[in-house]
């Protein structure tokens, strides 16, 4: 087992900047680990690497903060990205548009025009519509959008069903069946160069098994395709990766990329691009949260804590597990049951139940497993201010967002109307 899978690793390896950073910083607050994000990024690309060619496309959609997106850019990483806001972000932290692949079912026309005159790698399309429009786009600005069809292979993922995206019900890319017939058409427009397919069937899996099987439907794709005279350049398997989040026991990113590497040996000439999110960040960070009150009561006892769902809303949404434990252990206290609770007014802000936990109010609790999906599905609901990101590297304390300030909670919005 790669022991970095391991969801307490950052926290005790890096316990006393812990405490250090919400005296310095306050909490809520997220924080990273460098050495971790660096790390599992390498697990992917230098296991890639034995393939003739490759490319890690970052998920930005996992974590977008500028100073881990630029972490990443000089690694050598491109970028998978849903909108030209995160288009944005990855050029304003030094990524390379030529190492962009562009997903997402709904492209905007903006969207296609921003992205052709950037220059991106390639623009991962859903739908025959999509393509449609992205010809009209590319044409009228005199351009050639390189292509690839996003397949929908009809595997099963075997993950929450939220976050399954590679079934015929799901309403991501193209049915495998139609594909071939897309792909003649994409050939016969002007201003549209076929490149290379792709899918996503899902995200937190935990075997390597469904990655397999839609690598199969791929290459029987790719066969098919070969033999009608389109040749593609590249695969693209998409992210999906799991983590241990409890006691989970997903495949290493070196497990996984080599036995595609090693089914990819007959296809030296396709170059191997990967869109990991989650299996980058998630065990690269906590979200740090101190306790607030404790209550007790008849049939629950509640650890009121400073985070929420706006902060973290994988609990609420997909009952999502993520071990919340002391920052500092106290053998000394007995240990109680609790709800982990934020301020938040709803009965669904709860960011872990029935927890044992010896603590007392006032401690520092760190929930794990938190660099994924985090910050980056955080909202202001009950007009709250978004939590401050921190990044330790090393003996050294980055502050990379800084906790949002009440004025940001109107800025641009306009008071009087006359
Ligand atoms: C198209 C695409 N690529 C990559 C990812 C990243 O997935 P994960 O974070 O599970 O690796 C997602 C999200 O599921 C996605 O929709
Ligand atoms: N946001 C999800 C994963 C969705 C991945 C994006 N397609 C999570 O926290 O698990």
């Amino acid at each position: 087992m790669d022991q970095f899978n391991y969801q307490n690793q950052i926290l005790f390896a890096e316990q006393q900047p812990l405490n250090k950073v919400a005296q310095e910083f306050g909490t809520p607050c997220y924080v990273y680990s460098r050495a971790a994000i660096e790390r599992q990024y390498h697990a992917f690309a230098d296991a890639a690497a034995k393939h003739p060619a490759s490319l890690v496309c970052y998920a930005v959609k996992a974590n977008s903060n500028l100073a881990i997106l630029n972490l990443l850019a000089k690694q050598g990483s491109g970028f998978d990205i849903v909108s030209a806001g995160e288009l944005r972000r990855v050029i304003a932290a030094g990524g390379d548009p030529a190492k962009v692949v562009f997903s997402g079912v709904a492209k905007t026309a903006d969207e296609m025009r921003f992205a052709l005159d950037l220059g991106i790698k390639c623009f991962n399309v859903e739908s025959s519509a999509e393509l449609e429009q992205l010809q009209q786009v590319a044409s009228a600005a005199n351009k050639v959008a390189p292509v690839s069809i996003r397949v929908n292979p009809d595997i099963d993922a075997k993950t929450h069903p939220y976050i399954s995206t590679g079934l015929k019900a799901n309403k991501f890319g193209i049915d495998i069946l139609q594909a071939e017939q897309i792909y003649q058409t994409a050939a016969s427009y002007s201003h549209i160069d076929v490149v290379g397919v792709d899918c996503h069937i899902g995200s937190q899996l935990t075997e390597v098994q469904p990655f397999l099987d839609a690598l199969e439907k791929l290459l029987k794709l790719i066969e098919q395709l070969s033999a009608n005279g389109i040749v593609l350049q590249h695969i693209d398997i998409g992210g999906g990766l799991g983590v241990r989040y409890d006691d989970e026991t997903p495949p290493s990113p070196a497990d996984y990329i080599s036995q595609v590497v090693k089914r990819l040996t007959d296809y030296p000439h396709l170059e191997l691009v990967m869109e990991p999110g989650r299996a980058i960040m998630a065990n690269a960070g906590v979200l740090l949260t101190k306790v607030e009150y404790l209550k007790p009561g008849s049939e629950k006892n509640f650890a009121i804590v400073d985070a929420a769902m706006n902060d973290l809303i994988r609990p609420a949404l997909y009952s999502a597990w993520q071990n919340i434990v002391p920052v500092v252990l106290n053998d000394s206290l007995p240990s109680t049951v609790y709800d982990v609770v934020g301020p938040v007014c709803e009965t669904g802000d709860f960011l872990g139940k029935d927890r044992p936990l010896a603590i007392s109010q006032g401690d520092l609790l760190a929930v794990c497993s938190a660099g994924a999906y985090g910050f980056t599905m955080s909202s202001n609901y009950n007009s709250r201010p978004r939590a401050a990101e921190v990044l330790i590297d090393g003996s050294t304390m980055h502050l990379i967002r800084a906790r949002e300030q009440w004025q940001d909670l109107w800025r641009g919005e306009q008071v009087l109307i006359s």
